[in-house]
């Protein structure tokens, strides 16, 4: 007996912490917002909310209103889904709401990179520099030069232009825009190396179509891998394809490339001075050719779709793209010079950068999360105060708070080209909720600190892609009256959403 008590109350006191560990104990406090902890403990809701986290989230906000706390494996996250409170959010401060903590944990996760103090400044620096002003004229250029190599190659050519090529739409406009940005970012093969130009396009043209091939098979495996569910053999894979563009966009590949994009290069140059090891800064450059290329090649899919499925769409921006052409001065002819689309001419398409925005709006879903440093005050537009635990996150879903919100955006789910222009031509930024003007009303960049520095280059490479397309082909759909896909519910929270399946289409030369 004399034992036996000790011995109990220590499994006691391990039961009891244990349960506290799996949240069993947390009970909402006055002041904080409704807790859903859900019925498994410590898993709580992640399994409905991986399955469909937009389901999820609208059940939610219909059992609580637009403020809860839901427990998901093991963290309670704070959900805020009032776009007119998104401000309080994105404009907190950083000893409060940290992004990068968050980020670092599944970028370690995903990609096996590990931050160094200070390292998430070079990327910011350099995105400044080379994703912006003139630096993403250079990059634009870039972008044009291997759109071209890649899809006009055969262009003045002998082959049968005539022919009409047959493809999946989706797989097309992924291919394309994929490598043409890789080659953009991480550069070409050199000339002289390959004794010719034609050979060395030819080169860039195989090796970017063999990173393509591995790149989807990383994409598909990806939202399990970010959930960290991946069964034992698809986590080998995940993996192997890990290795293989580790050495692929190695520090030791890239110094032979010529046209490494400065934005690359100088990130790499910054972690080098920093003292980072060779292994770790490979690991990185995965890290942006993930970020770079995961999402802009899906969304070229849908914004050809959606022109092509609405054909007053496709007439306007057509008029738009052959306008801008001619008062270029330019000419596309059989057999003649390519023209030089421009980033000038890119900012004179008001009506395409409507059709980009709705398609974004329709099909961009990012989830934005912030730990809590500290406990706080969340301060809601209308009055409302709610206190955050520390050790807490805080999410934001604007696809359904903002998006689809039929107040906002009337017939959200229809692709209207010019949801996004006033009467007078000009870009349409006036939206309102219950007569309020609404700041955030199509976020799919997100918001904030971690807002992509990317957007203002994926938006140049969505147009170039659509311009080209338009200029130098006929393209249709092979079942005009086949229905728009569904989205592929499993993505909900990492970008660009894809459809669940591919839609055929064929398309050939104009001239
Ligand atoms: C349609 C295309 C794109 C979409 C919808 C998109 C969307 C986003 C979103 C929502 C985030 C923030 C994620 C968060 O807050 O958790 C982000 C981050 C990022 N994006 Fe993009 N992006 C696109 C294209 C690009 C391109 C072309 C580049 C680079 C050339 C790029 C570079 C990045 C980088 C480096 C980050 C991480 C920023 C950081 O950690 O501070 N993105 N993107």
């Amino acid at each position: 007996m004399g034992l036996l008590l000790p011995i109990l109350l220590g499994f006691l006191a391990a039961l009891i912490g244990g349960l506290y560990l799996l949240g069993v104990f947390r009970q909402r406090r006055p002041g904080e917002p409704p807790l859903d902890k859900g019925l498994i403990p410590w898993l709580g809701h992640v399994l409905e909310f991986r399955r469909n986290t937009f389901k999820f989230l609208e059940r939610m906000k219909q059992k609580h209103g637009d403020v809860f706390t839901v427990q998901l494996a093991g963290f309670y996250v704070t959900f805020v889904q009032d776009p007119q409170s998104f401000g309080a959010i994105v404009k907190e401060s950083r000893e409060k709401l940290d992004f990068n903590k968050f980020a670092r944990h599944l970028v370690r996760r995903v990609f096996g990179y590990v931050f160094m103090e200070g390292d998430q400044n070079i990327l910011h620096v350099s995105s400044n520099k080379h994703l912006k002003g003139d630096g993403l004229r250079v990059m634009t250029q870039a972008m044009m030069t291997n759109l071209q190599n890649l899809m006009l190659r055969d262009i003045g050519s002998a082959s049968d232009q005539t022919t009409w090529t047959e493809d999946g739409l989706f797989s097309y406009s992924y291919n394309i825009v994929f490598r043409a940005g890789y080659l953009s970012l991480y550069g070409n093969v050199p000339h002289k190396s390959e004794g010719s130009e034609e050979k060395a396009i030819n080169k860039d043209r195989a090796e970017s179509e063999a990173l393509f091939y591995e790149f989807r098979k990383y994409d598909q495996l990806f939202p399990n891998l970010a959930y960290g569910v991946l069964p034992p053999r698809q986590r080998l894979e995940a993996e192997r394809l890990q290795g293989f563009f580790w050495n692929a966009l190695s520090l030791q590949k890239m110094k032979v490339k010529d046209n490494v994009s400065r934005w690359v290069w100088d990130v790499q140059q910054g972690k080098e001075e920093m003292g980072m090891e060779e292994s770790m800064i490979n690991r990185y450059m995965f890290v942006l050719l993930w970020a770079s290329q995961g999402n802009t090649g899906p969304s070229s899919f849908w914004l050809l779709l959606f022109l092509m499925k609405h054909p007053e769409a496709m007439t306007a921006v057509k008029e738009e793209v052959d306008k801008v052409v001619k008062e270029s001065g330019q000419e596309v002819t059989p057999g003649g010079p390519l023209i030089n689309l421009t980033h000038e001419m890119l900012m004179k398409t008001p009506i395409l950068d409507s059709a980009v925005e709705e398609t974004l709006r329709l099909t961009a879903a990012p989830l934005l999360t912030r730990a809590v440093l500290q406990d706080l005050t969340l301060k809601m537009a209308d009055g409302r105060e709610y206190l955050i635990c520390k050790g807490d996150r805080i999410a934001v879903f604007p696809y359904s708070a903002v998006q689809v919100d039929p107040e906002i955006h009337p017939d959200p789910y229809s692709f209207k080209y010019d949801r996004f222009l006033n009467p007078d031509g000009s870009k349409k930024t006036d939206f309102y909720k219950a007569g309020k003007k609404v700041k955030y009303f199509n976020m799919p960049w997100g918001a904030g600190v971690s807002m992509c520095p990317g957007r203002f280059f994926a938006t140049n490479e969505l147009k170039q892609f659509v311009f080209l397309m338009l200029v130098y082909f006929e393209f249709e759909l092979k079942n005009p009256d086949e229905k728009i896909p569904e989205i592929d519910f499993r993505r909900w929270g990492f970008g660009t959403m894809q459809p669940n399946r591919d839609v055929q289409f064929r398309y050939r030369l104009r001239y």
